[in-house]
């Protein structure tokens, strides 16, 4: 009998679940025994996936938690938010572990997730027991946990980025300004008219501008690691690319230092953590140098006629930004290598 870790994916035909199966595949601890769709039960999931093709043999399931509690120890819902509200308990009160990577989970506050996701909150008490997944920051928390939030994929790659100078308390918290950009495929595989070809092709555009959802994300976080009320300005662009995410972020510093300070505290920070990367004085992170992979990579830059601190950092959406991290967090739970099934190479060229 196989002693690997049984794994089902809810919502396996999404973008983010069928990154799931191609980085679990790989996995020396786990094996997917169930991948779920709402919409084409019943049919081989290689059928609608021809990469897969002699890969994964699986035929796509329905949801039915009584079967799930046979089939399965842990469970990824990736799921368009306001699914996971209702069902991700259900998991939980059947003894599964569960990884969530919509946003159903990630704000503390049922009134914020209303006003910024427009649905219904879950029940606080879920809520509450919902530990924040972003791996490098609050491994402490999710080691042994058994239910994790798996944050945004924006939240992560800017957060990576901000986290230190904020925590050290170096920032001037009022001053926060994010500009991030990110390919289509952080919008999912649903059709919309703003993903045609020819809408996004040779185009750029800002979008939701001062209505992201994951503003209160990241405003949560970086309140929470300064120990006091932090604000931010983020605005989201479209980019013609499939995937990717570069979040450039200004900080103005509460009194000075030197640029080499501020490397070394990221240095510090980060030491001992292999999945993000920091580029030395001068050198910035592109997103084709993390394609693919579990990295994050971060250039900082001090400019000391203004005092400002600019700061870039990439990651892949599909990966660090969601199926890799939830895979880190699934590691640290189970207290195995943080890199297990991850050490890959970004693709290049
Ligand atoms: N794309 C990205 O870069 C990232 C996405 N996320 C989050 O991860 C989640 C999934 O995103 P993504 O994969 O891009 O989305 P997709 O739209 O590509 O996929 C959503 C999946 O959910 C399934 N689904 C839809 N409705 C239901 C339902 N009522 N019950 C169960 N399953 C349902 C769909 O399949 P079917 O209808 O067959 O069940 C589909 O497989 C979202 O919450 C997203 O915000 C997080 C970070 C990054
Ligand atoms: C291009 C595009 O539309 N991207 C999505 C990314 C959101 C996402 O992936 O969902 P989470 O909130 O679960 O992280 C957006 O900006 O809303």
């Amino acid at each position: 009998m196989s002693t690997k870790l049984r794994a089902a994916i809810i919502g396996s035909t999404g973008y983010g679940g069928v990154e799931l199966i191609r980085l679990l595949l790989s996995h020396p601890n786990v094996e997917i025994t169930s991948v779920i769709s709402t919409s084409r039960a019943g049919v081989p999931i290689a059928d609608g996936f021809p990469h897969l093709n002699q890969i994964v043999t699986n035929t796509l399931d329905g949801i039915d938690i009584g079967q799930l509690q046979q089939k399965a120890d842990v469970v990824f819902t990736a799921t368009p938010h306001g699914v996971a509200t209702e069902l991700a308990p259900k998991l939980v009160d059947a003894g599964l572990k569960v990884i969530d990577l919509s946003g159903d989970f990630r704000l503390k506050s049922g009134e914020a997730y209303e006003r910024w996701y427009k649905h219904k909150p879950a029940d606080p008490a879920y809520v509450e027991k919902a530990v924040y997944g972003l791996s490098e920051v609050f491994a402490d928390e999710v080691r042994g946990a058994g239910f994790i939030s798996n944050p945004g994929c924006f939240p992560t790659a800017t957060l990576l980025g901000l986290v230190p100078v904020v925590s050290e308390g170096w920032a001037d918290l009022s001053s926060i300004i994010i500009d991030a950009k990110t390919g289509v495929s952080g919008g999912g595989r649903g059709l919309s008219l703003g993903f045609h070809y020819s809408e996004i092709n040779e185009n750029l555009l800002a979008y939701k501008v001062n209505r992201h959802q994951h503003t209160p994300e990241i405003e949560q976080v970086l309140s929470r690691v300064a120990g006091e009320a932090a604000v931010v300005t983020f605005t989201t662009h479209l980019v013609p690319m499939t995937r990717g995410i570069l979040s450039t972020m200004y900080v103005n510093l509460r009194e000075m230092h030197t640029e080499e300070e501020i490397i070394n505290l990221y240095r510090r920070y980060y030491e001992g953590r292999r999945f993000v990367r920091i580029r030395p004085a001068g050198k910035w992170p592109a997103t084709k140098e993390v394609w693919g992979s579990n990295y994050c990579d971060i250039g900082i830059s001090l400019d000391q006629r203004t005092g400002r601190l600019t700061i870039i950092s990439v990651i892949d959406n599909l990966v660090k930004g969601a199926a890799g991290q939830a895979i880190q967090n699934l590691n640290l739970l189970m207290g195995w290598d943080e890199g297990a099934g991850l050490a890959f190479t970004p693709v290049y060229p």
